[in-house]
């Protein structure tokens, strides 16, 4: 984290909105620490330069509590280096004592820093005020998601094929995360446990809004008119904020049935109709279960290695797995793309699982090798057990077919599972299915409502001109798929900000 242990106060005047609020979410994401006010926990004041700072804070302040005063150029650069840079170059330098007499601030003290958060908090609260309009734009990547503001600063972007460097990806602050946690719980237990996904996506909605949400909520009054958040949605919040806690969500957690359901659905192969099933036959725990006949051999896979599963796979495990899968793909088809994407290629430290993306730039060569593969993995023993394997191209020759593996592989000697995907796309396929797999949720989401909004059907085979669902009629595409050649024409023809695979952790 490289900016542990670092409490910053940002001067805003003199900077651009947008790049201040990179430097934010950057600077809090690394583990820095951002105070609302100058207090004597500051370790770090930003600002643009010298009198702007002194116009916020009296200098004498700063000195008294051994602050560093830097420019922001000190942040990026740091970013972009990947390690904290010398601070000498970027001091603001203290010293000129007579501007702080003739500014007028040399004796305010408190009573200045006190008007100044008063007006701070005046800012916060006209922000709130609209934002239902700013809301309602946010899934689509629009201004006030920062996206567009990100793709403006293509320099930081030169780490993203480092494979230790850390995610710079967009994520701001939340401030009300003791709301939008327990409403992820309740989302994930609705949707995954009870299989009621009406349910889980109001939840999934009022995060979305909440954890943008620029202040503090205090009070319930704060947010009335607020998209998304309903009367009953409204009293929850109330009540953590009267309580800390949620008896819905306490209760759930309690029981007994909520809980083997949790358990049971999070086995691989498993959903909430067959946990469901399960239970009812008396089922309590993942010993019982062992007993049950009528599971799948895939769904006894999953049980039989749950534990592994739930182990994440270091990211340096990935790379050296990555290589091997493409040195036995190239030894098969010379030319062939072999991606590990999904949280691999965004970046992330650890991942839960591998999901490659696989293709042939010679258009033909991608028909059958999936099976090809397969049996070369098996052979090196470092595929295991087989989950699915649905291979279009060795049956019957189609060009709309993704071939498509799950299992479970083995890191070199060692017994460990872990799971592993292969997806097989046409040269065309190809972007589309290297945006759906690289992901991340939020991200395809995002994109395939956009899509949608144009006209446009976005999945991991292509862009397809689209009629719009009637009431009579269920939609239908219109025609073959945009034919677009790279991740980057998909996000320019969508009008989305481009962003690098380690800005998509959205
Ligand atoms: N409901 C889902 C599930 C997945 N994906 C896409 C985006 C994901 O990034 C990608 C891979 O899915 P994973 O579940 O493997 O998720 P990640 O690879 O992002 O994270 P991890 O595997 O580390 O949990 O597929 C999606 O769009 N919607
Ligand atoms: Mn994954």
């Amino acid at each position: 984290m490289l900016f542990a242990g670092i409490r910053a106060y940002f001067v805003e005047a003199g900077i651009q909105p947008r790049r201040l609020k990179i430097w934010c979410e950057k600077f809090c994401q690394l583990g820095g620490m951002l105070e609302n006010h100058f207090s004597h926990d500051v370790t770090h004041a930003f600002a643009s330069d010298i009198d702007k700072l002194r116009d916020r804070i009296p200098l004498r302040k700063l000195e008294r509590h051994h602050v560093k005063a830097l420019k922001y150029e000190w942040i990026q650069d740091s970013l972009r280096a990947g390690s904290l840079q010398a601070l000498e170059p970027y001091v603001l330098k203290l010293e000129d004592k007579s501007k702080i007499v003739q500014g007028g601030h040399g004796h305010v003290d408190t009573s200045h820093t006190t008007g100044q958060a008063a007006q701070e908090q005046k800012d916060r609260k006209a922000s709130s005020s609209d934002l239902s309009t700013t809301m309602s734009s946010a899934e689509f990547g629009s201004d006030d998601t920062g996206l567009e503001a990100i793709s403006t600063f293509p320099h930081e972007t030169e780490e993203a094929g480092s494979s230790s460097s850390p995610t710079f990806g967009y994520c701001p602050p939340n401030l009300n995360e003791n709301i939008t946690e327990p409403f992820m719980e309740l989302r994930d237990i609705y949707k995954d446990a009870l299989g009621d996904d009406h349910r889980s996506f109001s939840y999934h909605k009022a995060i979305s809004v909440l954890e943008k949400l620029p202040f503090k909520i205090e009070n319930v009054d704060q947010i009335k008119g607020l998209p998304t958040i309903g009367k009953s949605l409204r009293e929850h919040i109330n009540e953590i904020l009267r309580t800390g806690s949620l008896s819905k969500l306490e209760n759930f957690k309690n029981d007994k049935k909520v809980q083997a359901l949790r358990l049971f659905s999070s086995i691989w192969g498993i959903g909430p109709a067959t946990a469901l099933k399960l239970y009812e036959k008396g089922y309590r725990t993942l010993d019982d279960l062992k007993k049950e006949p009528s599971l799948t051999a895939s769904q006894r896979v999953g049980l039989q290695f749950y534990k592994d599963l739930t182990i994440k796979i270091p990211r340096h495990e990935v790379m050296e797995m990555e290589s091997l899968v493409r040195k036995v793909a190239e030894h098969i088809e010379h030319d062939i793309i072999v991606v590990c994407g999904g949280s691999y290629r965004r970046g992330k430290a650890f991942c839960n699982d591998m999901d490659f993306i696989i293709t042939h730039p010679d258009g033909s060569s991608h028909e059958g090798f999936l099976a090809k593969l397969v049996a070369a993995l098996k052979e090196k023993d470092f595929l295991a057990e087989s989950l699915l394997i649905s291979d279009t191209h060795s049956t019957e020759k189609t060009d709309s077919g993704v071939d498509t593996y799950y299992g479970l592989c083995k890191y070199p000697g060692r017994e460990l599972r872990h799971r592993i995907d292969f997806k097989v796309y046409s040269f065309q396929m190809y972007p589309f299915g290297l945006i759906a797999w690289t992901g991340n949720d939020v991200l395809n989401r995002k994109l395939r409502m956009l899509a949608e909004a144009k006209g446009y059907r976005l999945d991991d085979t292509g862009l397809y001109p689209f009629q719009h669902k009637s009431s009579t009629e269920k939609g239908k595409r219109k025609g073959p798929s945009i034919a677009l050649k790279t991740e980057r024409d998909v996000f320019d023809f969508l009008g989305f900000p481009w962003l690098e695979p380690h800005e998509r952790n959205l």
